[in-house]
């Protein structure tokens, strides 16, 4: 008889980091791939995006849609094919904070609506491992009574089809060890699950860089909160000013591929 593998638990994880620009789009991207290598089918979702590009179609009658580069890389990395609005309901064009970009564009966000809009999301990718990636840090407002912390909240809620996992992108830089403690405790606080962190190497060469990983490591360790990978500084990610888009988003694709060798670990 030919030997049945055993089914891979169903997975759904939230993305946060340290910072913006901490690397969340690049170790999201990179998990992607690592879980569909590992036979997951797998479905990015960046629930709201402030930095976008409005594509047109030449007719000036038409607006024209916004595109965000993080949800663009989160979609070529989903298995689970699903048109754009699918992986990024909330887009706004200016790339400053999100509740402040949707005041001026007139379109404040509003919890429910944020919650309902990713649960149709991810209901209809219908995906065993979803992976949504939040905005800047763990406490990125909405508006002025939430934040994504409360959406992660309500994505690990009792209408989850499954628990969700936080994990913490740190990005390595001088001031990281406050941020990750910082937000370690307020995820906790919440009552959510760590499932680990990542380290992120954001520099070529920081100072006392492997000093920094090994305190993070044990103090993060002491709360059983392990390292899940140490993804090193990526060359390929330096681009000149005058890189057209397209030519990024690929760059941005091989370095998460690239990237995604240092977190297999997580998947075996
Ligand atoms: N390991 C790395 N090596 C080199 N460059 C990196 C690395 N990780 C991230 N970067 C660069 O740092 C910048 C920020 O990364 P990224 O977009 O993944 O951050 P983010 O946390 O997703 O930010 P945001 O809050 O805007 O979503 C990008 O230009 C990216 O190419
Ligand atoms: C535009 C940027 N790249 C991110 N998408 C949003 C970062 C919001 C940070 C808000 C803050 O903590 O002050
Ligand atoms: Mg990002």
């Amino acid at each position: 008889m030919t030997p049945v593998a055993p089914a891979l638990p169903n997975r759904r994880v939230f993305i946060t980091g340290t910072d913006t620009d901490a690397g969340k789009t690049l170790i999201s991207a990179a998990l992607l791939a690592a879980a569909g290598r590992a036979g997951y089918q797998t479905f990015g979702l960046k629930p709201v995006a402030a930095g976008c590009e409005r594509i047109t179609d030449g007719n000036a009658q038409h607006p024209g849609q916004l595109r965000n580069d993080d949800a663009l890389l989160l979609q070529r990395f989903s298995n689970v094919e699903q048109p754009y609005a699918i992986h990024n309901p909330f887009a706004f064009e200016a790339a400053i904070a999100p509740h402040i970009a949707a005041r001026q564009e007139q379109r404040p966000l509003k919890l429910d609506e944020l919650t309902r809009a990713c649960r149709h999301s991810l209901a209809t990718a219908n995906a065993s491992f979803e992976l949504i990636e939040g905005a800047g840090g763990w406490l990125v407002p909405i508006n002025t009574t939430h934040s994504l912390a409360d959406l992660a909240v309500e994505l690990g809620g009792d209408d989850a089809q499954q628990p969700l996992e936080v994990i913490l992108v740190v990005g390595l830089r001088l001031g990281c060890i406050n941020h990750a403690l910082l937000s370690v405790e307020a995820i906790h606080s919440r009552g959510l699950t760590l499932a680990g962190w990542v380290a992120n190497s954001l520099s070529p060469a920081m100072d006392v860089e492997q000093a920094n990983l090994e305190y993070l490591t044990d103090v993060l360790a002491q709360q059983h909160i392990p390292l899940l990978g140490h993804v090193p500084y990526l060359k390929m990610l330096e681009q000149a000013a005058d890189t057209p888009p397209q030519q990024l988003l690929d760059n941005k694709a091989n370095a998460a591929l690239r990237a995604s060798q240092s977190l297999e670990a997580m998947f075996s």
